[in-house]
């Protein structure tokens, strides 16, 4: 059975270390295909998992294989799939070249065009697209912490690989409608850029109307593009979608206390677009806003805001100096 198997982590990074670590702490046996600085770190310091709860795990390297040659994947009965969207096609084929045919592979990425570019590579193996709604920040040191609440949901299967995947401190959620759910998680991403752009921690940025109402007018604009192609997306929030750009519009006092009571997030929480930026890293836009102003332009649906964002998000990547730390003002500037 392929659940007897080791579950391989491709591209252990954030996630792939959060949540590959939570596997393995509850006895699963895992491999980490990993880069040598993230080897290296959990060499030295093991992983520390550490959550929004208060709680944390401990585990020693010896807990887990680590490898940076994809051989690693020789014997896998179930591959995660958490490399960065503009890494999926390699991880691909490094797949296809040593990973046995009936492996499970479980993309836990950002963006809706993952799940084809690995289908279009893995023909005929199982593949089943997934959407990670928690925030995971590599703090350094082989700690890895998760800054929100919320359930992975996956692709329901006849195996129930979702259910396979589920141990204390980690829930694997089975979807009959997942590209619906990552189309809802991309609509929230649409705030990783602003997070990324502002240089401010989740909560703060969330806490200001100023900022909340550049979300909202952003996600009214994807949520336009994305209605007039037929796609309705599904919540990943206990919020409803259509509900949310007014809810961010509310006054903070009001916005703050339903917050409080549908989300947990931390002060550390920051988005992986914010981590990039300061690793002087790519980012995903072209995968998150990319993926919505292609489907404006399909359907003739302006969205002048979401362009500007995506060009200062280009000017910031090209700078290479991290956040540029710019107000709700200077983002709307020509928009
Ligand atoms: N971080 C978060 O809070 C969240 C992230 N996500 C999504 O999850 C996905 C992963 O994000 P995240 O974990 O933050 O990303 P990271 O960049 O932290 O992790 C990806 C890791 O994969 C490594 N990698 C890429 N290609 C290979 C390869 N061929 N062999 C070995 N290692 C490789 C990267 O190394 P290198 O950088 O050197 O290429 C990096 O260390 C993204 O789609 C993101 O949008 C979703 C929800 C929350
Ligand atoms: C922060 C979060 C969970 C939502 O924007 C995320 O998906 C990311 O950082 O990429």
């Amino acid at each position: 059975m392929v659940t007897d198997r080791p579950i391989v982590v491709a591209g252990a990074g954030a996630i792939g270390c959060f949540v590959g670590g939570q596997l393995a702490a509850a006895g699963r046996r895992v491999a980490l295909l990993v880069r040598p600085r993230v080897k290296t770190e959990i060499e030295r310091f093991g992983l520390r998992l550490t959550d929004f709860d208060g709680s944390e795990q401990k585990l020693d390297a010896g807990r887990l294989a680590l490898s940076e040659d994809p051989a690693i994947f020789h014997s896998a009965g179930i591959v995660l799939v958490t490399v960065k969207s503009a890494d999926t096609a390699d991880i691909a084929d490094q797949i296809v070249r040593h990973a046995p045919q009936d492996a499970v592979i479980v993309l836990l990425q950002n963006g809706v065009g993952n799940v084809a570019v690995l289908n279009e590579r893995l023909g005929g193996r199982r593949v089943l697209a997934g959407m990670v709604p928690f925030n995971v920040v590599a703090m350094g040191e082989g700690r890895f912490h998760r800054s929100s609440s919320g359930d992975i949901q996956i692709g329901e299967d006849a195996s129930n690989t979702a259910a396979a995947l589920s141990v204390p401190g980690l829930t694997m959620r089975a979807s009959r409608d997942i590209t619906s759910v990552q189309w809802g998680k991309l609509i929230i991403n649409l705030n990783n850029a602003l997070s990324a752009l502002s240089d401010m921690p989740l909560v703060a940025q969330l806490a200001d109307r100023d900022w909340r109402r550049l979300f909202a007018d952003q996600m009214a604009e994807g949520l336009a593009a994305l209605k007039a192609a037929g796609i309705t997306p599904v919540s990943a929030t206990p919020i409803p979608m259509s509900w949310t750009p007014s809810l961010l519009r509310l006054p903070d006092v009001i916005f703050n206390a339903i917050l409080g009571r549908t989300m947990k997030i931390d002060p550390e929480a920051r988005s992986s677009m914010w981590q990039d930026l300061k690793q002087g890293r790519t980012t995903e836009i072209d995968y998150l806003q990319g993926a919505v102003i292609a489907l404006a332009e399909q359907n003739r649906v302006a969205v002048p805001l979401m362009r500007r964002i995506v060009a200062l998000v280009k000017e910031a990547e090209t700078s290479g100096k991290g956040s540029p730390a710019l107000s709700p003002q200077q983002i709307r500037g020509g928009a």
